[in-house]
């Protein structure tokens, strides 16, 4: 394929048109170059023709989000064989996330699940996407909870934390606005109150907000069992919780903290991430049994720092084991409902190791 555009790409990749464009832009632009250019002249052959046809049969997005990316001039006398305003109408509308351990690594279209899937925010399934080396990925959907006859199955196609830009996401990219049980207490809500300016303010507001989903974490944690508080419970005073920036900046300390500690700070900012984790998404979420694994982590971590501290052996050792047990318990309840997925390995198996460890295997 590359023959027919290579003569004009560098003039293309060095152009105004081409630099001008945002870095997910020029990944578009190059992929419709590559599809241009298969498409166009002698290279269209027919398993691909109804493939191409397949993909024109699903719906496109929105017109205001389809503006497509100048591609690269081909070199071929015939243009392509099928109009690119077209595919890339359909480009943003049907295109998964291919995860792998819940990474994104790639994107796909799959047309079954293209045209049997509609989005909510507080889904009943969710796709997992099976990796083997030589073989195309395979998406399959799970029941994330029983179904019944006749309710919609849905998964997400939007990552449901986003709290205040998904609306917008899904107007622009998909062309729809999401009336789930989440948006529509999101949307009574006409403004949500800033977070509290100081830091002991703040402190409270994740006590209140822990106490208030999981008060079991903080009491007993060999017997928590993971809390399903419906959203449309919250207390007024919880309510700055739902600014996006709450979770990211919470969500950064964990992720800095768990690796390289003090793992104090972190397990005690992961309650907080589980706490409103397990108010905006579903039970069983894939999300949460991560968030739980990395708990594990963190606590296993913290154990060995123990026992290299003489102070901290004995009863904090005692402690932290129970909690990474308890962590450990709760994140394979809730990845063993998804099962296997990505590529070989993955938290399931990372579970099972961090098992031995515990059991001094
Ligand atoms: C990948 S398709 C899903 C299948 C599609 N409903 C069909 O009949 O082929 C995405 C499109 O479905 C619609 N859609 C998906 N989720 C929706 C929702 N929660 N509310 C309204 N429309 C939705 C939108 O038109 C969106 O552009």
């Amino acid at each position: 394929m590359h023959k027919k555009f290579c003569k004009r790409f560098n003039r293309y990749y060095a152009s105004p048109d081409f630099d001008r464009l945002e870095a997910h832009e020029k990944v578009d632009a190059l992929l419709l170059t590559h599809l241009a250019a298969e498409i166009s002249g002698t290279g269209f052959s027919p398993s691909r023709a109804s493939e191409v046809s397949t993909f024109l049969s699903l719906l496109p997005g929105p017109a205001t989000g389809a503006r497509r990316p100048p591609t690269c001039p081909l070199s071929t006398k015939e243009g392509p064989l099928e109009d690119l305003d077209a595919l890339y109408a359909r480009c943003g509308n049907n295109n998964f996330a291919i995860h792998s351990h819940l990474n994104t690594i790639a994107h796909g279209i799959f047309p079954l699940a293209s045209r049997l899937f509609n989005h909510s925010c507080l889904p009943n399934a969710a796709a997992k996407f099976i990796i083997l080396p030589s073989r195309p990925a395979r998406m399959d959907v799970v029941a994330l909870r029983d179904i019944a006859m006749g309710e919609e199955i849905c998964i997400t196609y939007v990552d449901p934390a986003l709290l205040q830009s998904r609306q917008q996401i899904y107007q622009l990219t998909y062309g729809f606005t999401c009336s789930c049980l989440s948006c529509t207490l999101m949307e009574g809500i006409s403004r949500v109150p800033p977070l509290p300016a100081s830091e002991d303010a703040l402190k409270s507001l994740n006590t209140a907000l822990r106490l208030f989903v999981s008060p079991s974490f903080d009491r007993d944690v060999s017997e928590a069992r993971l809390p399903a508080r419906p959203l449309s419970d919250i207390p007024s005073h919880l309510v700055p919780v739902f600014q996006e920036s709450y979770l990211t900046k919470l969500s950064g300390t964990f992720s800095s903290t768990s690796h390289d500690g003090p793992y104090d700070i972190a397990l005690d900012v992961g309650l907080t991430v589980l706490a409103i984790y397990s108010l905006i998404y579903p039970p069983n979420y894939p999300q949460i049994g991560m968030h739980l694994l990395e708990m594990a982590k963190t606590a296993w971590n913290a154990i060995i720092i123990a026992e290299q501290n003489e102070d901290l052996a004995g009863t904090a050792e005692m402690d932290l084991e129970k909690r990474a047990r308890a962590y450990l318990r709760l994140s394979s309840d809730v990845l063993n409902v998804l099962g296997p997925e990505g590529d070989p390995g993955g938290p399931l198996e990372e579970i099972q190791v961090l098992r031995n460890l515990l059991d001094g295997n």
